[in-house]
């Protein structure tokens, strides 16, 4: 586009003071050397183009070789395809926009974006303002984010946000609610405002993409709007008439848009349905030839649409630009009765421009003056045409008078008169024949170029209504949705840029905790847990073994021991049954009571290690670990235990009470109980039994024995069995005395005596032989039934499921801290995969918003492209 001749940015303010200056003058001075104005976008002004359109200069002049027709053609088509470009520039880049948009909400919903929002140290909430990055990272983040970005003093300010700006404010008061926001609360207004905006980018896609504008002619009665119309169309469509006769408003629509090229009339019903052209119950249809009747009947129709083919070129043609659908809109002349109709019509939005026409006779009626301050004061665009400006013969004062005028009505148009008030003869254009099958009427291309040479007036008229329109569209259509793209985009940037440096920081300070923190610690919980394990299992079986070596000898001892002492006090022979049970039973106790005392023991143990397993869990995990349960001992061993004595057969018989032996007939005979038991200890040494396997079994081992046998004890043995030896001979010598005589008269009363001292002996040992009879039973069954060791054993596997609750406490304590440990840890894996993630997602969104910059920055609807 660079290369087209001249980019004319108007200078408005040297045309206005022109104006103010000597407004008459100038005005009468710029008709005579009509040139051409140029819009300037956002002013709502035009300011001269000296070097545009028609040069000053006739319209058949020609300039650089092309003739004006032809510099026109070129113009328009410049324009028509500048505008095109534009509006499919800005149609891409609002799709494109819209995309980012949708992958950034779903960005959102995964993983919140972090919003700038700003809390002031003290009480004031500052949103969206240059300092968001900084606090955005106060907001949204814990107090470990929130530490590790600092305010940069150096860094340059950030924009604000223009159209993601979220409203955090609470709508009555100044109330901080941010700080009642969290990340997910502000997640979920940036989602709604993005949709928002994806909703206003599709309407201004519309907006972009709607062609239709409408051109409303109006003015006062017989004032020529018809003709006027006409000469537009370069058709004679609408009746003209000396009389007024328009009195229903007449559309005129290019029928190849919207008819299937049919040249018709669609009349609409007053108080009928809304029309709709696909429904013809809401229209009556007419021959083209109708309208000259059709426009009197306002008391039917209340508007005419009137299709009509136009087979000129697109530079030549209105209605049929190839860009913008302009319908032509011919109202009934402005009277008390139509003035309201008039007005409301006129405000209809779709309507871009009014012309007034004016007739050059009579200028402003009553009503047309009203009707012009109306809409100056609405700030609507209104051409002035004053026609009928054939009949006028002092050309130049009625000028200044009508100009006079409109100085009054509207100083604006005053202002831009060259652009807006146009004084033409509508009736010299020349023109084909209503038609009721076809172009008729219409020129062919090159047709009117050639009768319409001689109207320069009129041709600025076209020219100048046909580029406002395409360049008020730019302005009302396009550049609003560039305005909006820019601020978007800049938002999205600002987002991006600021998304993608607080997720990187974020990826970073996460992993160092990672790496520096969490891990580590989590390391340590679970050796010091594998630790601690070992501990408390090698206590418990410690202990275990521990109290089953002491039950199993406290036991054995016990019963080893068992039936040394009466247990029972002797009644005497009428209860020796009695004295018998009650001593079986009481030997069972004695047994019963070991192991009662075993297992008293083994619950003050078993506290001590309780206490003990507990404390390793304390000493390790501190304040983490939870204590909850209470050991009680005294519930220990309360469960049914010894059944086994009782399964100990118990039957009594005669040879319970017998049990000679010589300790008890020695101590029968009253030798002291410590001398029985020497004697007893001398005769268990000296029995064959015991000196044999005494006997060591081989020379070497006798030889190595022999030292350590000849002890004070063998010496002092030696000399009690010379002292026996001696004994025996005395007896030896005594028997010599002892004769069979002697015998006989002896041998009765010595029988007699022995017997009866034998039976007394018997009956006496009866107490003695009840206890050692029963206590060697007991003995040799509980020996044979392992007694010791079973109950050793019970008691020891009690300890060790006691002593498996603290440690399944202390380990399911460590197990918990595990757990949180890992839980934390596989929290900051996700964040940090999460940071990587939206680093990543951001850092191309940003290039990509960068990009649609780019192409949005090369769509100009600034300049005017003109051939010069
Ligand atoms: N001399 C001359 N006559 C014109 C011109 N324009 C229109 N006329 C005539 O003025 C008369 C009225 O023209 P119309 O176009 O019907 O006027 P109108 O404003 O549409 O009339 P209503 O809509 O009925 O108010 C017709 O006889 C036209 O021939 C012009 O520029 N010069």
């Amino acid at each position: 586009m660079s290369d087209f001749p001249h980019l004319e940015k108007s200078k408005p303010k040297a045309a206005d003071h022109q104006y103010d200056d000597d407004e008459v003058t100038t005005l009468v001075n710029g008709t005579s050397d009509p040139s051409h104005l140029v819009y300037i976008p956002g002013t709502s002004n035009l300011s001269p183009d000296n070097r545009t359109l028609v040069e000053g200069q006739e319209g058949s002049s020609k300039s650089n070789g092309l003739t004006v027709r032809q510099k026109k053609h070129i113009n328009t088509s410049v324009q028509q395809l500048h505008y095109n470009e534009n509006k499919i520039s800005l149609d891409r880049c609002i799709n494109s926009t819209i995309e980012l948009l949708y992958a950034l909400s779903e960005e959102n919903k995964a993983r919140p974006v972090f919003y700038p929002t700003e809390i002031d140290d003290d009480n004031s909430l500052l949103l969206n303002s240059a300092r968001a990055h900084l606090a955005l990272v106060r907001q949204n983040t814990s107090k470990f984010d929130k530490a590790k970005i600092k305010p940069d003093e150096d860094e340059e300010p950030l924009p604000e946000f223009k159209v993601l700006r979220l409203n955090l404010k609470s709508g009555h008061s100044d109330f901080d609610v941010v700080s009642n926001l969290d990340k997910g609360s502000i997640a979920a207004l940036l989602e709604k405002k993005i949709q928002q905006q994806v909703k206003y980018l599709l309407n201004l896609k519309d907006r972009v993409d709607d062609t239709s504008s409408k051109v409303f002619v109006t003015g006062d009665l017989n004032s020529g709007k018809s003709t006027f119309c006409n000469a537009l169309l370069r058709r004679k469509i609408l009746p003209e008439d000396q009389q007024p006769c328009t009195s229903v408003f007449c559309e005129v629509i290019d029928a190849s848009k919207e008819n299937n090229s049919l040249e018709e009339v669609h009349a609409i019903p007053i108080g009928g349905p809304d029309y709709n052209i696909r429904d013809e119950s809401t229209y009556k249809i007419y021959p083209l030839k109708d309208l000259e009747d059709l426009v009197y009947e306002c008391d039917r129709y209340s508007l005419l649409k009137v299709y009509v083919l136009d087979h000129r070129s697109f530079q030549e043609s209105l209605l049929h630009n190839g860009i913008i659908d302009i319908k032509l809109i011919d109202a009934p002349g402005l009277n008390m009765d139509s003035y309201q109709t008039t007005q409301v019509f006129s405000r209809q939005e779709e309507i871009d421009l009014i012309v007034f026409v004016v007739s050059a006779e009579n200028h402003f009626t009553l009503s047309a003056k009203e009707f012009i301050a109306a809409a100056a004061s609405e700030k609507r665009y209104v051409f002035i045409v004053v026609n009928r400006f054939d009949n006028i013969r002092d050309k130049e004062k009625c000028k200044n008078r009508i100009l006079d005028q409109i100085k009054n009505l509207s100083p604006d148009t005053y202002k831009n008169a060259r652009e807006f008030v146009h004084f033409v003869s509508a009736s010299d254009i020349p023109i084909g024949q209503p038609s009721d099958d076809g172009p008729g009427g219409g020129d062919d291309d090159d047709g009117p170029a050639e009768h319409d040479l001689g109207h320069p007036d009129f041709d600025i008229l076209e020219a100048s209504l046909r580029k406002f329109i395409l360049e008020k569209r730019s302005i009302s259509k396009l550049l609003p949705a560039k305005s909006f793209l820019v601020n978007i985009l800049r938002d999205l940037q600002t987002l991006s840029n600021l998304n993608e440096k607080i997720y990187q920081q974020e990826k970073l300070e996460k992993l160092k905790e990672l790496n520096n923190r969490v891990n580590p610690r989590y390391n340590e919980i679970v050796s010091k847990s594998v630790k601690i394990q070992n501990s408390i299992n090698t206590l418990i079986e410690n202990t275990c073994t521990d109290i089953y070596n002491a039950t199993t000898q406290q036991i054995t001892e016990v019963v080893e021991n068992l039936g040394e002492k009466p247990v029972v006090v002797y009644g005497g022979l009428q209860y020796l049954f009695e004295y018998a049970k009650e001593t079986h039973s009481a030997l069972f106790d004695v047994v019963l009571e070991s192991v009662t005392k075993c297992e008293n023991n083994t619950k003050d143990i078993t506290v001590t290690k309780v206490d003990e397993i507990i404390k390793f869990g304390q000493n390790t995990l501190g304040e983490e670990f939870l204590n909850d349960k209470t050991f009680q001992s005294s519930l220990m061993f309360t469960r049914k235990k010894d059944t086994l004595l009782k399964r100990l057969d118990y039957q009594l018989d005669i040879m319970d009470f017998v049990d000679p032996s010589l300790e008890s007939c020695l101590t029968f005979l009253g030798i002291p109980e410590k001398v029985v038991a020497g004697i007893q200890h001398q005769i268990t040494y000296f029995n064959p039994l015991t000196i044999l396997t005494a006997v060591p079994t081989n020379a070497i081992a006798l030889r190595d024995q022999i030292p350590s046998q000849i002890t004070l004890h063998t010496l002092y043995s030696s000399g009690k069995l010379l002292t026996t030896g001696a004994l025996i001979h005395k007896v030896y010598q005594f028997s010599r005395y002892v004769t069979p005589g002697m015998l006989k008269k002896v041998a009765l009363p010595v029988v007699l005596g022995l017997s009866g001292i034998s039976i007394y002996y018997l009956i006496t040992d009866v107490p003695h032989a009840v206890v050692r009879k029963q206590a060697r039973r007991i003995k040799s069954q509980v020996k044979k039934a392992n007694y010791a060791h079973l109950n050793a054993m019970r008691i020891a596997n009690e300890c060790r499921t006691v002593l498996n609750y603290p440690c399944r406490q202390v380990m399911n304590n460590f197990q918990t801290n595990i757990d949180k440990r890992i839980g934390e840890k596989q929290k900051l894996e996700t964040s940090i995969k999460d940071a990587e993630l939206s680093y990543g997602y951001f850092h191309d969104l940003l290039k990509k918003v960068e990009y649609q910059q780019g192409l949005l920055k090369e769509i100009d609807l600034e300049s005017v492209h003109e051939v010069d």
